[in-house]
């Protein structure tokens, strides 16, 4: 298989390099636009079709870029390569700022607020005077590589497809690395992130500004292809071509970059040569042909293009992935086994009684409900406690205090000695406390492997640029080897490749715990671990639980299956009502009539 693809591979590139002797200049000009197009909808993918966060205010990017670059070289007279570096600072830093200011905006304002700064800053090219007002920039210089000149589309065309091919690979590393495995889950909700140690904040932000850094790079390009630069190939109509390339290729993937511009901007061509034939008002057809390309698409290939044609291919692919692969290969993404590599280095554990946590006077309002009143409890290092109480008494509340997934209404928390209220949670897992939840939080379209790789992120330092750089396999090869360990832990090893949302939702629970031990944590907190699985996974899982209790670990668990609790916890805290009914050993709490009472019998 790999054979036939290398080849492929090598004969497209074969013909993209011969592409400038067998057709005209206006195929290459309109090639040397899909490049730059395709470079702006990479950026899209990432940031809105892997992160999920649609921008409508891409284009604004573009010109910066292409606005810094022309301005340095024309009116301060700089070379176009310092005008590159000058073009990529001043969006990343445009970028930044504007992250900062919207992308805690939630739900449809942040979209919104994009369409804001998108207008601002288009109008703002109108506005100044340095920067030609309406009538741009011109003359702006043509780039020089070594002696060789540029100015012809035909030179341009190397560069561009040269680039763009790099921007590919960069992101496809990227995907498959520590910060990718970030940018992927960020459509999981902060809560998952958090819970692994990373902010989903920070990571959107660094995404927001790898996204603009390519629009940059797009722009400098078509500033120094076209000579020219005037705000109205910067505005929002722009904007809208670049997401509707994006969605039109395939959101999900970075090949849809390209097969969006491409589609796209050979479609515009197209039109504008055949509409002026039936009509006077072609450019408002065009408007409406597109509108209702688009339509179309979201209704029949939500995919776009890469979607339709990767959807059989996937299929088949899918129950293949699962067999015989072995991790140890960076993004899991290779067959063959590679040596062990020196593991992540561990936390130590403290040592077996000492106090590991204290919860004291815990209280959480929900406006006029008290889910959690006053309630008071302690973990020792090396236990299994379990939380128990009948529906609705406050256990799933009170996890969220501890881990600090929400905040306390009023109480003490404190964790290894340390005050924690108050804390984010990404803190708190950063310090050791590792969590599942009541209701999975997965990644349902990564793999397994995945899925457990990103337990360990808070134990590894990897950035975007070491990631797209490929610089950062050392670290990657230690994170698949202790991702690969904790599946073979929970007995899914053989099944590393598979997406984790093909599991049945036991399973799932059972993976989330195999993501909280990637964090090496001193304390394990799972919600209802047990739920969903038959009677031998609930045993393999007891032993499992057991087992990491005897290698120091400290356990903290809810659970409604009181067979499966009895036989495994060392003590019990009961809550009822919100309030603690008792605590004790499984045997004095079954013994409790007040217990009894609360489940109306159903421990008989
Ligand atoms: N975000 C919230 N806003 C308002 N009320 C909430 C919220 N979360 C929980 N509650 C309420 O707090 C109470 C305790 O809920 P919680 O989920 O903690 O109970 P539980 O013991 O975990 O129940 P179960 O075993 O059914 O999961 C319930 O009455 C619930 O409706």
């Amino acid at each position: 298989m790999a054979r036939p693809i290398g080849a492929a591979v090598a004969a497209a590139l074969a013909l993209m390099a011969a592409l400038p002797a067998l057709v005209g200049s206006f195929t290459i000009a309109l090639l040397n636009d899909i490049g730059i197009g395709a470079l702006v909808a990479l950026g899209l993918v990432l940031l809105t079709g892997i992160g999920g966060a649609t921008s409508f205010g891409q284009a604004a990017f573009v010109g910066i870029a292409a606005y810094a670059s022309a301005w340095l070289s024309t009116a301060q007279g700089l070379s176009p390569w310092l005008g590159l570096v000058f073009a990529l600072l001043l969006t990343g830093l445009s970028a930044l700022a504007i992250g900062m200011l919207t992308l805690r905006l939630g739900g449809h304002f942040l979209p919104l607020s994009t369409i804001a700064w998108g207008l601002s800053i288009a109008l703002l090219f109108g506005n100044v005077e340095q920067l030609g007002r309406h009538t741009g920039l011109s003359n702006i210089p043509p780039l020089h590589l070594g002696g060789w000149s540029l100015a012809r589309p035909q030179a341009m065309y190397y560069l561009i497809w040269t680039l763009l091919a790099l921007a590919l690979l960069f992101c496809h590393h990227l995907l498959h690395s520590r910060p990718g495995r970030a940018i992927r889950s960020l459509r999981g909700g902060a809560t998952l992130l958090a819970s692994v140690g990373a902010d989903a904040y920070r990571v959107r932000l660094t995404l927001f500004v790898t996204a603009a850094s390519f629009a940059g790079l797009a722009g400098w390009l078509y500033a120094h292809m076209n000579r020219f630069v005037s705000p109205s190939p910067f505005d929002i109509h722009a904007s809208i071509e670049y997401l509707l390339m994006a969605v039109a290729g395939g959101l999900g993937q970075l090949s849809g970059a390209l097969a969006g511009a491409a589609l796209v901007l050979v479609l515009k061509n197209g039109l504008q040569d055949l509409l002026p034939m039936f009509t006077q008002r072609a450019g408002q057809l065009q408007a409406i042909a597109f509108a209702a390309g688009f339509i179309a698409l979201l209704h029949f290939a939500r995919g776009g293009l890469m979607g339709l044609a990767t959807a059989r291919w996937r299929r088949r692919a899918r129950p293949a992935a699962g067999k015989h692969r072995r991790a140890g290969s960076p993004g899991g993404a290779a067959g063959a086994p590679l040596a062990p590599v020196t593991p992540l280095a561990r936390r130590p554990l403290p040592a077996r009684g000492s106090p590991l946590l204290s919860v004291q006077g815990a209280v959480k309002r929900f406006g006029g409900l008290v889910a959690v009143d006053d309630v008071s409890f302690a973990v020792d290092a090396g236990e299994i406690v379990g939380l128990i109480g009948p529906n609705g008494a406050g256990k799933t509340t009170m996890f969220n205090l501890l881990t600090c997934t929400l905040a306390l209404s009023a109480g003490q928390l404190r964790f290894q000695g340390r005050d924690i209220a108050g804390m984010r949670q990404s803190e708190v897992a950063r310090l050791g406390l590792a969590r599942t939840f009541q209701h999975v939080k997965l990644r349902p379209q990564m793999s397994l492997l995945d899925n457990v790789a990103l337990g360990a992120h808070a134990r590894t330092r990897a950035g975007v640029l070491r990631a797209g750089l490929r610089l950062d396999r050392a670290e990657e090869r230690q994170i698949m080897q202790e991702a690969q360990r904790q599946l073979d832990r929970i007995g899914l090893g053989e099944r590393a490749q598979e997406w984790a949302g093909s599991l049945p939702l036991g399973t799932q629970r059972i993976l989330e715990i195999a993501r909280a031990l990637a964090a090496d944590p001193v304390l394990l907190v799972l919600d209802e671990p047990a739920a969903g699985l038959r009677r031998q996974e609930k045993l393999a899982l007891a032993g499992l639980l057991r087992k990491l209790r005897g290698e120091g670990l400290t356990i903290l668990l809810v659970e409604h299956d009181m067979d499966f609790v009895m036989h495994l916890v060392d003590r019990l805290v009961v809550m009822n009502f919100g309030a603690k009914l008792i605590e004790g050993t499984p045997a004095a709490v079954r013994a409790d009539a007040r217990v009894q009472a609360a489940y109306l019998g159903s421990m008989e």
